[in-house]
């Protein structure tokens, strides 16, 4: 059997992973029609690639269906517990940069950081008789960082796109999102609170603990990651 090689199946993750491999001498490219998720790898025996969701490579690297894969720190970080005893980090890749961060209405000028945050949420309850809602599709990174910032007095909504748009929509009255350049952040009149960042991620490349592995597999492992001069 060949080492399975998860790549994000579409757009800018996609085009970059490709570059990536490519200066390293591994020619990864999609094969048949523009819909048919099929690809092939050229330039080392024994790997096959495997097109897939960003979002799920994750699980399929923990479930061991993947042994390599590339996808954003954030989705391994969110999606596994214990992450690391699911997955290794091989390689940074250098794109895909983005910032998980806490962000409130610009109009909110008592409330910068994350202890103004806890005010404001303890007095919001107070006057609406629910607590403040924070939209996100971060879930278990957004509970973790404000545990341990000691912000309790807030519900998480969840959001699994357009996640900006929450706040004009009032169906939450802050937001937990990546932002690169922040021009969406901008547009909807959100502000980042000053010690509001939760997580930097890039696109990587990670190995799964869990793929068990033949004596062929092995070998094309070896060479694949001599070629990408990681381990
Ligand atoms: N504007 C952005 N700039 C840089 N990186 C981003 C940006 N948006 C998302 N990412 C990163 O890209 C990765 C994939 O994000 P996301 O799951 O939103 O992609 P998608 O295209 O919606 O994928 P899916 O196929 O799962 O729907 C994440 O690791 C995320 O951090
Ligand atoms: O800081 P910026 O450069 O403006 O980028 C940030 C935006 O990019 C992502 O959205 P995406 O385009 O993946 O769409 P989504 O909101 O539907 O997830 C993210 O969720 C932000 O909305």
């Amino acid at each position: 059997m060949s080492v399975k090689l998860g790549v994000p199946s579409k757009g800018r993750l996609m085009e970059k992973t490709f570059e990536w491999f490519g200066e390293r001498g591994v020619t990864l490219s999609r094969t048949g029609s523009d819909r048919e998720y099929a690809g092939a790898v050229d330039g080392v025996d024994g790997v096959e690639l495997v097109l897939l969701s960003a979002g799920e490579i994750p699980r399929e690297l923990a479930a061991g269906r993947i042994h390599l894969g590339v996808t954003g720190t954030d989705l391994v970080r969110e999606k596994l517990g214990q992450w690391d005893q699911q997955v290794e980090e091989l390689a940074e890749l250098g794109f895909g940069h983005a910032d998980l961060i806490i962000a409130v209405p610009g109009a909110w000028v008592d409330v910068d950081t994350l202890d103004d945050l806890d005010a404001a949420a303890a007095a919001f309850r107070a006057k609406h008789g629910f607590r403040l809602r924070i939209a996100t599709k971060y879930h278990r990174l957004v509970r973790e960082f404000l545990r341990d910032n000691g912000v309790a007095d807030y519900q998480l909504v969840d959001s699994q796109g357009a996640t900006e748009g929450t706040v004009k929509n009032e169906t939450a009255e802050a937001v937990a999102d990546i932002t690169s350049t922040g021009d969406t952040l901008r547009a909807n009149h959100l502000k980042i609170l000053s010690d509001g960042l939760i997580l930097k991620s890039q696109a990587t490349l990670f190995r799964s603990r869990k793929a068990p592995m033949d004596e062929a597999e092995r070998t094309a492992m070896k060479q694949l990651c001599k070629l990408l001069k990681v381990d």
